[in-house]
């Protein structure tokens, strides 16, 4: 092992320099998560996945045990630190069709449906999948690829402009544990950015100050009653509105939160700094920001992930984002569809709607 810059961790998860750890699936694993999705599919092929997320929840127990023992360690000891990508899944390019290209699509079809059944049996194994009302009427699989006119935004449908990193929806008391992104193609190899939060190079006078209520974290555009109306319109539900006027509050009357909380050794992050506050009246907190910032940019990994990667993100211990590149808007661009994951459903409970009844209000 000590020759080979490629080390095989704990069931065959794979670290090489440089990349996020990897679980590869085997030829038979592959073929019974298929069987398992099948057989998921058949059941109710006319009732939406979305609508049946109890029982995807049982039938994730027929996946591989291989799989489920690594989801269960990363669930339970946060191991592998940060996030892994699940590699080898089932997911044909060509059968799922063109990469759509407006911001409203909802891709159909079976090849489709059956990526997110993928997604759905997988997150079951590490919590419930959930969305949030404000954003794209609260669908719960939500599809990344570039759009036309979002080039330059901090949106996941922007690319020539770099999607900055952050944790997802990290302003909100509710924001994901893990998100899970599947590959559908990426065939320029448009890395994903990728930093577990972990012994960042900081001083203990910064890392205490970090725990502290003195940082600000604003909605991001996708959130935004402005954003919504003008891309896929917003329900008409009193709930959804309601949803709006909370996103509002917290734009307009933010309150100062921690970026570090939990366990100091493995502590957890809330960062996202193109929405957050610089000029915070406070300089000692304003330099500490400007510290961690530049910290979590040395330990950044550039993941690229392939047709058929599944990236599963540790949300409260690793940050996210993408490399800049240039769209297509010909069907072949990069496409990916993603899931929110929380491992506390209950904290949420009373505050949701939607057809699946998991979009955060
Ligand atoms: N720095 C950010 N938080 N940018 C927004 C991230 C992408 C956003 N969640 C979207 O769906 O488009
Ligand atoms: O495109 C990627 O690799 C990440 C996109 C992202 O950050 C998001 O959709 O929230
Ligand atoms: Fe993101």
């Amino acid at each position: 092992m000590s020759h080979s810059a490629v080390s095989d961790g704990p069931h065959g998860v794979c670290r090489a320099p440089g990349d996020a750890p990897r679980l590869r699936l085997t030829a038979a694993e592959r073929t019974a998560v298929l069987d398992v999705a099948d057989a998921a599919l058949a059941e109710e092929p006319h009732v939406p996945p979305s609508r049946r997320l109890p029982r995807l929840a049982v039938l994730a127990h027929q996946l591989p045990v291989r799989l489920r023992t690594v989801l269960t360690e990363f669930r339970i000891t946060g191991r592998p630190y940060g996030g892994l990508v699940i590699a080898g899944l089932p997911v044909d390019p060509e059968a799922a069709g063109p990469t759509p290209t407006d911001y409203t699509a909802e891709p159909r079809g079976t090849e489709v449906l059956r990526a997110e059944v993928v997604l759905l049996l997988i997150g079951s194994l590490l919590g419930d999948p959930f969305s949030f009302a404000t954003q794209q009427r609260g669908r719960l699989v939500l599809d990344v690829f570039p759009v036309r006119g979002h080039e330059d935004s901090q949106l996941g449908s922007s690319s020539t402009q770099l999607l900055e990193w952050h944790n997802e929806d990290a302003f909100h008391e509710h924001r994901a544990d893990w998100i899970a992104l599947l590959c559908v193609r990426n065939q320029d190899r448009v890395p994903t950015l990728f930093a577990p939060v972990h012994d960042l190079d900081l001083t203990a006078r910064d890392r205490a100050l970090l725990f502290e209520e003195r940082f600000v974290i604003l909605p991001d555009e996708s959130h935004t009653a402005q954003f919504n109306s003008a891309t896929n319109g917003i329900e008409s539900d009193d709930r959804f509105h309601q949803a709006f006027e909370r996103i509002a509050a917290m734009a307009e009357r933010p309150r100062r939160i921690p970026i570090l909380s939990g366990d100091p050794r493995a502590p957890f992050v809330r960062l996202d700094p193109a929405f957050m506050r610089r000029d915070l009246d406070d300089p000692p907190a304003e330099r500490t920001l400007a510290a961690v910032i530049d910290a979590v940019d040395r330990r950044l990994l550039d993941v690229v992930l392939d047709t058929g990667d599944l990236f599963l993100i540790d949300n409260k211990r690793a940050v996210h984002g993408r490399r800049p590149f240039t769209a297509r808007y010909d069907g072949t661009d990069r496409w990916l569809r993603r899931i929110n994951i929380t491992a506390d459903l209950r904290s949420s409970e009373g505050r949701r709607v939607g057809d699946a009844g998991r979009a955060v209000v």
